[in-house]
């Protein structure tokens, strides 16, 4: 079952159809208010937990109140206070007549806050994606004691962990007296933009239905969202498949499906050989990082094509062990336009390429960058002439064709400070473009604030206009595809955020391309695996810092033996 990323548009598109096929709003409101309840149900045990449930004028209101009925229902000690619903609140009636103790929540706010203090959980049902003005008056007063009694009811700073899942099992961690649920959408944050009011309550557990808001992956919303949960509200799949998205999201289910096949018979030659270019004196480790990434994404053959420096400080290395070697000339420890010379011969032997980890940002560096893409022939100093004896200058090689390629780090930074239009020159469809937010601006020519105000646009627009894979780091990564589609990584944890992740992601990626990926599955299935990695590493540590990024790269294997227990839960 896919599932699908919406603008609020899209989304109110998607009831539309879901409710001319038949399953009407009543029916939506009804699974979404099940949906709540069940995740709670799951997490706490009903008779020793008290549940307050706000619930605003729209059908986010609704929602709040079909959770209250089937909480109460399920034993659960539940109240709750109504804000501005219509007074003919049916959802309200079939609360009370379950037991749901109902108040109006503007005629007393001292009863609200007197729940709200002895309360296990506040339900967020105030608004969803109606959101369209700032939050003020009664509605501003409401979230201020939910947010002050949230703030007192913090033990400690734990982790947060940020993690979509059809399953809610998979560790949410519990640790307040007061927990905040959300549903749809906390209060407050702008499901198209990302913004966040300041009255908006930082959520414990989002319940969104039918798929994630495209709002709800941006900063500084992403931010106000521990565990997000995306609940079925029973919207047929056929009229999902029709309807318009944003994106999809990278679920264990479609990553599983992309894992290369594994032959019984096969051997190394079959499971491709990867090239990795990079390493420089100042950055000697970063291909290291991109190697024991390509080395343990099942890959066959991994080598190193390094200045030989850079080779005699990460031979001896565990892991490095297994791979091969490729000395590239250089200067001074930065890889230089000879070394085409050097790779000419080699590259036709390689499945897929990784071009970028540790280079540097020397100017002769970036020649050779040039060089090796096709973008410039190599223009080798003129040879001096001695006495009566003239050199002749050897020809010079032709850029070899390359196999499926990474192009990462310092690569990206060189294409950008190429002065001339690159992308016309490239083979389309043929390379993955790996940038982190600053590498991005840079390539695009803009600053990295705008890049972060519009990821996915700008991500979908440059895959297009470059025609390549574009991953755009960071975050609830985003993949981009030459045609247009969009995937996002359900993953947003602070534990990849240490120095040497992404070269781990590069050669994850290229160790894909070489199994016979096509670039934007490549690019999908590494960036999930890697976020996997992460994610089972903070939970092993029960922490999301002091992860290296070495361990990130050795626990790709658990990752992907991870990827098919929770793809087939
Ligand atoms: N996706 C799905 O398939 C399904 C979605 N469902 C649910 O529907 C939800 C969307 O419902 P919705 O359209 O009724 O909007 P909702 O967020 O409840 O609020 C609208 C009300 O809020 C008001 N209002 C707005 N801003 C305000 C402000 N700043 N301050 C004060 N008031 C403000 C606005 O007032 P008005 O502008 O009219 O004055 C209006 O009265 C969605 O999030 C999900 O939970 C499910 O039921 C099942 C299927
Ligand atoms: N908060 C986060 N949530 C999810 N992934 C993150 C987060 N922070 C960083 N990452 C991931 O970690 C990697 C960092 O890559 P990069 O910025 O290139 O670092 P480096 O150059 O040090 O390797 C990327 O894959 C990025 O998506
Ligand atoms: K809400």
């Amino acid at each position: 079952m896919a599932i699908y990323v919406y603008t609020t548009e899209q989304m109110r598109a998607l009831e539309r159809a879901a409710d001319a096929a038949g399953h009407s709003y009543a029916e939506m409101m009804e699974e979404a208010g099940a949906a709540v309840a069940r995740v709670i149900h799951m997490l706490w045990p009903a008779e020793e937990t008290r549940v307050v449930v706000l619930a605003g004028p729209g059908n986010n209101g609704g929602d709040g109140l079909v959770a209250a009925r089937f909480l109460a229902q399920a034993g659960f000690s539940v109240t709750a206070f109504l804000w501005k619903r219509p007074e003919q609140d049916q959802q309200a009636e079939q609360a009370r007549a379950t037991g749901v103790a109902i108040f109006p929540a503007e005629e007393d706010l001292h009863r609200l806050q007197r729940a709200i203090e002895r309360a296990h959980i506040v339900i967020d049902a105030l608004l969803g994606t109606g959101l369209n003005r700032p939050i003020e008056g009664t509605l501003a007063d409401i979230l201020k004691i939910v947010q002050e009694e949230q703030k007192r009811s913090r033990q400690f700073d734990d982790a947060p962990l940020v993690w979509f899942t059809e399953d809610p099992s998979f560790s949410i961690k519990i640790p307040h007296r007061l927990s905040v649920v959300a549903v749809d959408i906390p209060t407050g944050i702008n499901s198209d933009t990302g913004a966040v009011d300041p009255a908006t309550v930082p959520a414990d557990i989002t319940i969104t239905f039918a798929g994630p808001k495209v709002g709800q992956l941006l900063s500084p919303a992403a931010t106000m969202q521990k565990a997000i949960i995306v609940a079925d509200i029973g919207i047929p799949e056929a009229v999902k498949e029709a309807s318009p998205a944003i994106a999809e999201l990278v679920t264990p289910a479609l990553a599983a499906t992309l894992l290369p096949e594994r032959s019984l018979l096969g051997h190394k030659g079959t499971f491709g050989r990867v090239l990795i270019i990079g390493g420089s004196v100042n950055y000697p480790g970063a291909p290291g990082l991109a190697a024991m990434a390509a080395l343990r994404s099942g890959a066959g053959l991994i080598t190193l094509g390094v200045p030989d420096l850079v080779a005699m400080a990460l031979a001896p290395k565990q892991d490095l062990t297994n791979c091969t070697w490729l000395m590239l000339p250089h200067d001074l420890g930065a890889l230089k336009p000879d070394a085409i010379k050097v790779l000419a011969d080699e590259i036709p032997a390689y499945d897929a390429l990784v071009l970028g980890p540790g280079l540097g940002q020397e100017e002769m560096t970036f020649a050779f960058v040039w060089a090796l893409l096709g973008l410039r022939a190599h223009v080798a100093p003129r040879p001096s002439g001695i006495g009566f004896i003239k050199e002749h200058a050897t020809p010079e090689p032709e850029a070899p064709t390359l196999p499926p390629t990474v192009i990462d780090a310092d690569a990206l930074n060189a294409l950008a400070a190429f002065d001339e239009e690159w992308a016309p020159r490239l083979p389309p469809n043929h390379f993955v473009l790996t940038p982190h937010p600053g590498e991005m601006a840079r390539l695009c020519g803009v600053e990295p604030s705008y890049v972060q105000a519009n990821r996915l646009q700008l991500a979908q627009q440059k895959a297009q206009e470059w025609q390549q894979t574009v991953v755009l780091k960071g975050a609830y990564t985003i993949i981009a595809a030459p045609d247009g589609h969009v995937s996002v990584s359900p993953f947003a944890t602070p534990v990849l955020a240490t120095a040497g992740t992404g070269d781990v992601l590069a050669g994850l990626i290229g160790g894909l391309l070489a199994q016979g990926l096509a670039p934007y599955d490549a690019a999908r299935l590494g960036v999930f695996l890697h976020g996997l990695a992460g994610r089972l590493l903070a939970d092993e540590y029960e922490t999301d810092r002091g992860v290296l990024a070495t361990e990130v790269a050795q626990w790709l294997t658990h990752a992907i033996s991870a990827l098919a227990n929770i793809a087939g839960e």
